[in-house]
């Protein structure tokens, strides 16, 4: 086993208590690693399965966000790592060191809560000072390590601030300094800007960008229903349903090709068309949607699309073309609403020879289509994409 190296950090010596503890641990064994955990909350008749079968690698400096519909399982998977939870079943492990059996303030874990969790009587530099406080660190060492850590969050200027005086932003924003203060390897962040209004939380998900960039050692998981922070924040997104993971990948992958209809729904603005599969060839599919014939694109492997098999086209609703009636190639919708969302107009259009399904299209600007307005609809080749057929219940993503 090889010693860990001093990581060359955003701050410059960047070294964290949970590696100076991991001293038997290897460079090259994962940041994170849940292996096959199982979480099950309650006991005789009264219990509820948190985590089943779990396992996630996280490789050192990655950022992965854990996606899933409320009660998926997401704060339970972070509470085991945190070590407020011990899980039923399973082990966890930091950089190859078994941690399942030590107490959260051994593990150097970074953490934080979408309530901030401030002391409220504690002025914002204490606050900040609490974890070094208590691992006994020399006086000017806190003062040194508390500096740094309000800066990296832009919060120099308020470091005598009580909680109360600060904005939620603000208080969000003492409350990761907090948690870097301890320069953990490893941050945890649950919902941390779910108390706060949707314009801040975009320049949030901004500065946590730029928190990530500067961090580029640490290892951080990212607890999130809000499929938008998971795209911007995440290397990978690690999707959660029912107590299970069900697809993890890049966002950019899971966006392009989700690997099931399940994530195609949740990450947002889907169409899902149920189809018949016809002939694949190479990474095309000609598939039947209705009356309709549709060339999409078949991900690999191959071997998943059998000719005469059900599947889902996903579209995204930019994909999707609207033209005048009777356009070349294209097929005659009924607009059933309209809806300006600012960029774009989202319409709800019901096709010609697809019953029951609306397949839903954006057209930019502020659109004057009206509702019954009859219009052309085209699908380009490819636009669509392959996905498994399956439950897609409780996938509602928060919209694109
Ligand atoms: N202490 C507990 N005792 C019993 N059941 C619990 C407890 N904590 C969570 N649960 C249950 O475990 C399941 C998973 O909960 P968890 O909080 O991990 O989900 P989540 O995906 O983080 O949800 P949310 O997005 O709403 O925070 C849920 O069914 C929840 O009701």
């Amino acid at each position: 086993m090889t010693e860990p190296t001093t990581s060359a950090g955003r701050a410059g010596t960047h070294r964290s208590a949970a590696a100076t503890a991991t001293q038997s641990a290897s460079d090259d064994q994962p940041a994170i690693t849940f292996d096959r955990v199982g979480v099950r909350y309650g006991r005789g008749k009264n219990t509820t399965d948190a985590l089943v079968d779990f396992s996630l690698r996280v490789t050192r400096g990655e950022t992965i966000a854990l996606l899933g519909p409320s009660g998926s399982g997401k704060t339970t998977a972070l509470k085991v790592l945190a070590g407020f939870v011990r899980p039923t079943s399973g082990r966890v492990r930091l950089s190859g060191r078994d941690i399942t059996d030590l107490p959260p303030a051994k593990r150097g874990i970074g953490v934080v809560v979408q309530s901030y969790a401030l002391f409220p009587h504690m002025r914002v530099r204490d606050n900040v000072a609490y974890g070094l406080k208590a691992r006994r660190m020399r006086k000017g060492d806190i003062a040194t390590r508390v500096a740094e850590a309000l800066s990296m969050v832009s919060m120099s200027d308020y470091a005598d601030r009580l909680p109360r005086e600060l904005s939620g932003g603000q208080q969000q924003r003492v409350a990761i300094a907090r948690a870097l203060a301890i320069r953990p390897d490893v941050l945890l962040l649950d919902e941390p800007l779910a108390a706060l209004d949707a314009q801040l939380r975009q320049s949030m998900i901004t500065e946590l960008q730029g928190l990530r960039d500067a961090l580029p050692d640490t290892t951080m998981l990212y607890v999130t229903h809000d499929q938008a922070e998971a795209l911007a924040l995440a290397d990978r997104v690690a999707v959660m349903r029912d107590a299970r993971l069900v697809d993890i990948d890049t966002a950019p992958a899971l966006w392009s090709r989700p690997p099931t209809g399940f994530t195609a729904a949740f990450l947002g603005g889907a169409n899902l068309i149920p189809v018949t599969i016809g002939r694949v060839s190479g990474r095309t599919a000609l598939v039947s949607a209705g009356e309709r014939m549709l060339t999409v694109l078949a991900p690999e492997p191959r071997t998943r699309w059998a000719p005469g098999a059900a599947a889902l086209v996903c579209v995204r609703p930019h994909d999707v073309v609207v033209t005048d009636l009777g356009a070349t190639g294209s097929t005659r919708a009924v607009v059933r609403s309209a809806v300006w969302r600012g960029p774009v107009t989202r319409l709800s259009l019901a096709i010609d020879g697809l019953p029951d399904q609306l397949l839903e299209a954006d057209v930019p600007g502020r659109s004057d289509h009206r509702v019954d307005a009859v219009v052309g609809v085209r699908l380009p080749e490819n636009a669509g994409v392959l996905v498994d057929a399956g439950d897609t219940s409780g996938a509602t993503g928060s919209p694109t």
